[in-house]
């Protein structure tokens, strides 16, 4: 449930940018050489007189992560396994420490008085989501129909499923995200005019017992808490950046049509016919569709990392307004 915060009075506008976990590559080399690439666009919205806050995926990273452990573990019974909560946390700090080298280099570079901040997060969510009965969120790396039943024989409990065309992945539970813990922290770093980097691969996701909070094994969508996020924070703008440049319907087919520009009414008529991929390009959607109808004026753009800047001038990505 988003607050009522607003803003002080003559700030800038606030963006908030999501970075695909797959946009973002299959290992750390290439995961830094795309952040490189994307830090000047990112910074080039500040420039342009905005407030940047920045979240991203985590799906190949937190099921690598994971999947390093258990076969750390399976040879050597001294090396613990890991749970998700504590994958999803290493995540959030392993990629949150790329995206402040990589823009913190491009600060130095230009030669700009900005800071960035990266916040582990924490996002509440419903214990009794009935997400939990049935896992639709895919982490890890695209696996052959050989190598999903190799890694399910060796991990019982893990579940997998076709991914988008894309191969076979594991695919873990993924309830809706409810409230943002740090949400204070945040907001205080941004009217101390930071660059901050938050829900990392959608929080870590936890619930309340008790009056704690505990950890729970699963993966909340990014595009969906960054919606959150964009509300929480009172920002106008949600760019969501992914590895295709438009989101289409009829995808992957010969009659395949890029969107440009659509009414949230016309993303609701796709998004009932099932144009976009479970797990995939179905949850962009309709974080979008959210955010655009939350208040009057907002806006959301889907698009991809490569051609982040077009995507951020309207020349590039597909648009989503009321
Ligand atoms: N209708 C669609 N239009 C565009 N892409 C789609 C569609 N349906 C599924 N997809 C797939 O969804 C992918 C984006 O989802 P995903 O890879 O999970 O994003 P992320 O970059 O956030 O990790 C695209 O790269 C594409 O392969
Ligand atoms: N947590 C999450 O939504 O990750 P991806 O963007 O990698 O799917």
């Amino acid at each position: 449930m988003a607050s009522d915060y607003t803003k002080a009075p003559g700030k800038p506008d606030r963006i908030v940018v999501a970075l695909g976990g797959n946009a973002l590559g299959d290992n750390p080399s290439e995961q830094m050489e795309r952040i490189d690439v994307a830090a000047p666009a990112l910074l080039g919205l500040i420039e342009l007189g905005n407030e940047i806050v920045i979240t991203h995926g985590n799906g190949p990273q937190v099921g690598m992560i994971q999947k390093s452990f258990a076969t750390a573990n399976d040879i050597n019974r001294e090396i613990p396994a890991m749970d998700l909560p504590e994958c999803g946390a290493m995540s959030q700090g392993y990629i949150g420490y790329h995206l402040q080298k990589g823009l913190g280099n491009e600060i130095r570079r230009q030669g700009k008085p900005w800071h960035v901040a990266t916040i582990v997060t924490e996002v509440e969510v419903d214990k009794n989501d009935p997400a939990f009965e049935n896992p639709t969120k895919p982490i890890g790396q695209f696996l052959t129909k050989e190598q999903a039943d190799a890694q399910k024989a060796e991990n019982p409990t893990w579940q997998f499923m076709e991914d988008s065309g894309r191969g076979y992945r594991r695919v873990v539970a993924s309830p809706a995200p409810k409230s943002i813990v740090e949400i204070g922290s945040i907001r205080h770093l941004l009217d101390e005019e930071y660059i901050v980097i938050a829900c990392g691969g959608g929080g870590i996701p936890v619930y309340e017992q008790d009056n704690a909070l505990v950890g729970v094994g699963a993966v909340i969508d990014k595009d969906l808490a960054g919606e959150l996020l964009a509300e929480d924070c009172d920002a106008e703008k949600l760019i969501l950046l992914t590895a295709v440049d438009h989101v289409a319907i009829n995808f992957g087919k010969p009659d395949q049509q890029d969107l440009e520009d659509i009414t949230v009414e016309e993303a609701e008529k796709y998004l009932a016919e099932g144009q976009f991929g479970k797990g995939s390009m179905e949850p962009k959607v309709k974080a979008a569709v959210k955010f655009a109808k939350s208040r009057p004026g907002r806006v959301a753009i889907i698009g991809s990392l490569e051609k982040a800047p077009e995507a951020m001038k309207g020349t590039s990505g597909t648009r989503i307004h009321m």
